[in-house]
């Protein structure tokens, strides 16, 4: 589900509707992982200078900076940025072509909020964690060949050439996740407005503890990785050309291998054959003896890793951080009638409540 927020029929801070916005963004960034998997790491487009031929333009970012910010340039010129959730990386992009749309104003409207951008912070990670970990396979492939035809050391893992696919793919996915992190901007203020007196003597107390509790639903995350493991076994499963789950034989457990790693295989399998084999009996359940599993395009763990390590806490930062600025520029009487909204939970030691100060 796409939130279209010209569409003002349904409300745009329910809850369940933003969260299917988000459940429909793992699709994306499975998706996009899938893609950029089937490249090696290609370390050449995150580096800066590399590229004698950029530096001579007077670019002295990397080549997928510079990816970004043509790519974004031309977004920008066609209004992509006036829309409440989606955040540029780049900087000084040209104004839009066309008047802005009147977006209902959904967000809190202070600079401090709106103006929100934690995609430097998404760049750097996916370029120095995120990368590296989804292009393994592709990137042990191609140092196994290179030392095949003698190339040995750094220059075994220099690149397979696709700086133009790698980067493209790498700017599809660093939009949907920054799309899916910035998304917390959405989340807090559905929180907020459903019970403002119980986020006030927190964002009044600057207490980013306190807020990280009250946006976190375990559950809801817990909710998160099982779905993303479900459905990174049915994405990535690589079907032939008999249209049949691809398999090979089972891993044989190694002690090299880490138990997760092999345990990650039988559930997957489980996974993956349970929920797909159809009730004709046409497909084969592979049970925990089979000698073969199917064969998958990503890992499945390093999916359920990306989410839970990453995108999830940097989701929980941005709600955070917004909730902290919600109360900005609001007068004593404002936050006051706030506290009196909704049911607050005693805050511990919130014996007197705190004096209001409006910065
Ligand atoms: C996004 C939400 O807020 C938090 C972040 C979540 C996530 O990033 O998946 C899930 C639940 C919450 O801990 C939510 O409540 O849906």
């Amino acid at each position: 589900m796409q939130q279209n927020f010209m569409d003002t029929r349904e409300d745009p801070l329910s809850l369940d509707r933003i969260r299917n916005v988000l459940i429909r963004l793992e699709d994306t960034i499975i998706f996009g992982i899938i893609e950029r998997a089937q490249f090696a790491l290609n370390p050449r487009i995150y580096q800066r200078g590399a590229f004698k031929e950029l530096t001579d333009t007077g670019f002295d970012g990397s080549w997928l900076e510079w990816f970004l910010k043509e790519i974004e340039t031309f977004h920008a010129k066609a209004r992509r940025y006036t829309s409440p959730d989606e955040y540029p990386f780049s900087k000084d992009l040209p104004p839009p072509l066309l008047p802005s749309l009147s977006f209902p104003k959904i967000l809190y409207q202070h600079p401090n909020c709106v103006d929100l951008n934690v995609n430097p912070s998404i760049l750097s990670f996916y370029t120095r964690t995120v990368v590296p970990r989804i292009t393994h396979r592709a990137t042990l492939e191609l140092s196994a060949r290179n030392r095949a035809k003698g190339i040995i050391g750094d220059a075994e893992y220099e690149d397979d050439g696709n700086y133009g696919s790698a980067a493209t793919i790498d700017v599809e996915l660093l939009q949907a996740i920054s799309k899916r992190v910035h998304y917390g901007k959405f989340v807090s203020e559905s929180k907020f407005q459903s019970n403002p007196a119980a986020f006030v003597p927190h964002i009044l107390r600057k207490d980013r503890n306190a807020l990280g509790d009250l946006i976190t639903k375990p559950a809801v995350e817990r909710a998160v990785l099982n779905r993303l493991g479900k459905k990174a076994s049915h994405y990535g499963a690589d079907i032939g050309m008999d249209g049949e789950v691809k398999k090979s034989p089972k891993a044989v457990p190694r002690r090299r291998l880490s138990t997760s790693r092999s345990s990650q295989v039988d559930t997957q399998a489980r996974d993956l054959l349970k929920a797909d084999s159809p009730p004709t009996g046409a497909g084969t359940l592979v049970d925990d003896d089979a000698d073969e599993h199917p064969e998958w395009k990503i890992d499945v763990e390093e999916v359920k890793h990306l989410y839970e390590k990453w995108i999830i806490p940097l989701t929980k930062e941005v709600e955070v951080e917004y909730l902290i600025h919600r109360l900005d520029g609001l007068t004593e009487e404002q936050i006051n009638a706030l506290r009196q909204q909704g049911d607050a939970q005693p805050t511990e030691g919130s014996l007197q409540p705190p004096t209001v100060t409006t910065s």
